[in-house]
C-alpha cells in the first residue's frame, strides 16, 4: 500500500545482559492524507518506532513497507535513495543547518541531487508560506523561535513531497499556543500534501489534531 505499514515489527537494541526489546510486535497502518499519533512515556519505544518507520533502522523481526516499498533486504544505497525520495523527518531539534538561511534549509539538499530549478523556487516560497515563514527566509535558526524553527524543519521535510512524514516531539520546546499551531500545521498539511504522518509524543496537547491516537507501552501498541 501506499503510505505506511509496519506488520509485526519488533526491534531489540544492544546485545547480551543488556538487551532491551524496544518495540515488540508492532501492527500499525497510516493512510495517504492520515495523521496518526502515538503517545508514551518515556523509554516505551517511540524514538526505536520513528527509527524503523523511517528505514534508519533495520526491524529485528517483521516487515516495512514505505509507500509500496518493503525496506528489507535493501543495500544501503537502496534505502539512502527510498529515505531521500519518500520519507520527510521532522526531529526534537530541529536539525537545522545553523550556516544556511531558512529558504537554503529547503533548497540546498535539491541542489545535492541536481540543479535547483525554478519549480524548487516556487516550491520552497509555497511551503514557507504554507507555514507562515515567507518573512523570515532570509534568516539563519539562531535568528528564529523555537517555534519558528519546527516550522522551518517542517517546510523542509515537505520539499521532496515525501509520502510518509516522521514527527518526533514536535513540541517540546513550545509553549502551548506554539504546540496547537505546529499540530494543527502539520495536520492541514499532511491533507493537503496526502502524506502519511506518524508523530510520536508525550505531549496530550496535539493529540486533538490527530485523526488517530495509539498508545505505546513497553515497546506495545494498544
Ligand atoms: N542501544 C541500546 N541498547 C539497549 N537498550 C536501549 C538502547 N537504546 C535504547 N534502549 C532502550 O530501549 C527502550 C526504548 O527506547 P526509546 O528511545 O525508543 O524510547 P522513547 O519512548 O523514545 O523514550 P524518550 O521519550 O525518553 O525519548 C528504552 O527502554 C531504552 O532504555
Amino acid at each position: 500500500m501506499s503510505g505506511l505499514r509496519l506488520t509485526g515489527v519488533g526491534l531489540v537494541l544492544g546485545g547480551g545482559d543488556t538487551a532491551v526489546t524496544a518495540i515488540d510486535g508492532v501492527d500499525l497502518a497510516v493512510a495517504p492524507g492520515e495523521t496518526v499519533a502515538v503517545v508514551g512515556p518515556s523509554g516505551s519505544g517511540k524514538s526505536s518506532l520513528l527509527a524503523v518507520s523511517g528505514a534508519l533502522r533495520e526491524p529485528t523481526s517483521g516487515t516495512v513497507e514505505i509507500n509500496g516499498l518493503t525496506t528489507t533486504p535493501l543495500s544501503d544505497r537502496a534505502l539512502t535513495t527510498l529515505r531521500r525520495d519518500h520519507v520527510g523527518y521532522v526531529f526534537q531539534q530541529a536539525n537545522l543547518f545553523a550556516a544556511l538561511t531558512v529558504r537554503e534549509q529547503l533548497l540546498i539538499p535539491r541542489h545535492v541531487s541536481g540543479r535547483i530549478t525554478a519549480a524548487d523556487r516556487a516550491r520552497a516560497a509555497e511551503l514557507l508560506a504554507a507555514v507562515g515563514l515567507e518573512h523570515r527566509a532570509g534568516h539563519r535558526p539562531h535568528q528564529l523561535s523555537g517555534g519558528e524553527r519546527q516550522r522551518a524543519a517542517l517546510a523542509r521535510a515537505l520539499m521532496a513531497g515525501p509520502a510518509v512524514l516522521l514527527v518526533d516531539e514536535p513540541t517540546s520546546a513550545l509553549d502551548r499556543a506554539g504546540s496547537a499551531r505546529i499540530a494543527e500545521l502539520i495536520a492541514a498539511r499532511t491533507r493537503e500534501a496526502e502524506c502519511a504522518t506518524l508523530i510520536v509524543t508525550h505531549d496530550h496537547d496535539i493529540l486533538e489534531y490527530a485523526d488517530r491516537v495509539r498508545e505505546l507501552r513497553d515497546g506495545r501498541l494498544t
